[in-house]
């Protein structure tokens, strides 16, 4: 299909009739769908978060209720599908679809993925869209708009799949990256990570491609999980002590009262246990000195901080961007951690910390389900660069960690090159003992042979964190 094969007014056969060119009629009232859309134009033309630009529009423009759960639904949905979308737009065209405007192209893929991935009637999904891209594009395209659309119409998304997926006896990978809506070079990483090309990668990339429960951490020494759990109407987490899970669609909790109050914040349930276990490592002597290396936004750090002053341990928390580091601080208010904005690699401070979590920057492919368009931005390349980095931040620790301390790594990621590759690799060269981390984790089913920990969302609910626990002879 291209532009010029509709043009608007051209009547469709079989299908109902495209809305005359005529003067501009005033545009739908639809605040749902014109909220997602404006998301997906600053993802892609702001390289913005959907999760971070979504909620401030939503409050922006006072959208509430129904309408607020429609255009998160929309919005995040057509980002995590996005490379699906395209796909499918793809085989409605004549052209390649780089050839298509950028906001039309949004507008494809938001109406696409009403019609393959919710239960909006066609006309509906169809006449909206084709609404929003007149009103930002013009009248001109509304005619190639909802003949691409009618054409995705044709098929649902199994049929699609069917028709465009590669074959799952030759290319199981690439099978179900494509029915789950992942790039396939994700895909692959996580099957080497499970070890698995049949049925546990796909529950892997299932599990991935769901909409995660929101999880809060209950802050040590100002309420136990069971309170928080009765105030917010959610239930204790199964593993972290201080965890509760919310029931889906608790809202914007930015503004409730236990976050308010700072007696809990948003956190999933593998960050706590990564944190809690970065406090437990075993340790002989002194433990007084505790080192987060990778602060911001101060998730750990407030769990830690609040472990901290329960056992008259402190803190020092370091972070390279003074916006982060600013996160922080408003995050440990009134708990005993030190704030530094500083390159984790030579950040000046004082050695001999008793304990030091590295909490790395990765590619964040453990935590997918949280961040809708990362899987279509990030690239096979990110992974090397950052490997470089852990290793550097890793060995910055080690120069700080006193005899005897522990090293707790951490990455939101099961990518083997920035998990026990470069952990395996740093610990070798500096002949740092590997403790079993799976000890750290008590009550956690199905954590393999050791010594590391690799959560995943199919197996445990959480996002796929990796943990490694290194001593310093
Ligand atoms: C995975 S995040 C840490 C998450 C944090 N621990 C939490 O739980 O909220 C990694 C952080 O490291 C910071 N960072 C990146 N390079 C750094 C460096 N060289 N030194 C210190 N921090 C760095 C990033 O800005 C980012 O805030």
């Amino acid at each position: 299909m291209s532009y010029q094969d509709r043009r608007p007014g051209r009547p469709s056969r079989g299908k109902p009739a495209p809305r005359k060119d005529g003067p501009r009629r005033p545009p739908v009232e639809d605040p749902a769908r014109r909220a997602a859309l404006d998301v997906l134009y600053a993802v892609r033309e702001r390289d913005a978060y959907a999760n971070l630009v979504l909620p401030d529009l939503l409050r922006e423009r006072r959208i509430s209720g129904r309408d607020a759960a429609l255009a998160t639904e929309l919005a995040y949905g057509t980002s995590r599908a996005q490379g699906l979308l395209d796909d499918v737009i793809a085989a409605c065209l004549d052209r390649p679809l780089s050839k298509v405007d950028g906001k039309v192209l949004d507008g494809l893929r938001l109406g696409a993925y009403q019609l393959l991935r919710t239960r909006i009637p066609t006309h509906a999904a169809v006449g909206s869209t084709v609404d929003l891209v007149r009103e930002d594009v013009g009248s001109h395209i509304a005619g190639f708009v909802n003949a691409v659309l009618r054409t995705v119409s044709e098929k649902d998304e199994a049929a699609w799949v069917e028709q465009l997926a590669p074959d799952a006896e030759k290319d199981p990978i690439g099978s179900f990256a494509f029915h789950t809506a992942h790039p396939r070079w994700v895909a692959r990483s996580f099957a080497e990570a499970l070890g698995d090309k049949g049925a546990e990668l796909k529950a892997a990339l299932e599990a991935d491609d769901a909409r995660p429960e929101v999880h809060l951490v209950a802050r040590p020494g100002e309420i136990s999980a069971d309170e928080l759990a009765a105030i917010t109407g959610g239930e204790v987490a199964p593993y972290s002590p201080y965890g509760v899970h919310l029931p889906s669609g608790s809202g914007d909790l930015a503004d409730s009262e236990p976050i308010r109050e700072k007696l809990a914040a948003v956190q999933d349930e593998g960050s706590q246990l990564c944190a809690i276990a970065a406090t437990k490592a075993p340790l002989e002597g002194s433990d007084e000195r505790w080192l987060d290396l990778c602060a911001g936004p101060g998730g750990k750090a407030a769990l830690m901080g609040a472990l901290a002053a329960l056992q008259g341990a402190r803190v020092d928390a370091v972070e390279i961007a003074p916006h982060r580091a600013r996160l922080i601080e408003h995050a440990v208010k009134d708990l005993p951690v030190t704030v530094h904005v500083a390159d984790g690699r030579e950040s000046g401070l004082e050695p001999g910390y008793d304990r030091i979590l590295v909490d790395a920057p990765c590619s964040g492919l453990g935590a997918l389900r949280r961040r809708p368009e990362a899987r279509w931005r990030r690239q096979p390349s990110d992974v090397s660069e950052l490997t470089k980095l852990q290793a550097e931040l890793i060995t910055a620790a080690i120069g700080l960690l006193r005899p005897g301390g522990v090293l707790t790594y951490v990455v939101c990621s099961p990518h083997l090159a920035e998990t026990e590759g470069v952990v395996g690799e740093t610990a070798r060269r500096n002949k740092l003992e590997v403790l079993d981390a799976r000890e750290l984790f008590p009550g956690v089913p199905r954590l393999g042979d050791g010594p590391y920990v690799q959560l995943w969302p199919h197996r445990h609910g959480t996002d796929a964190m990796f943990c490694a626990v290194l001593r310093k002879p």
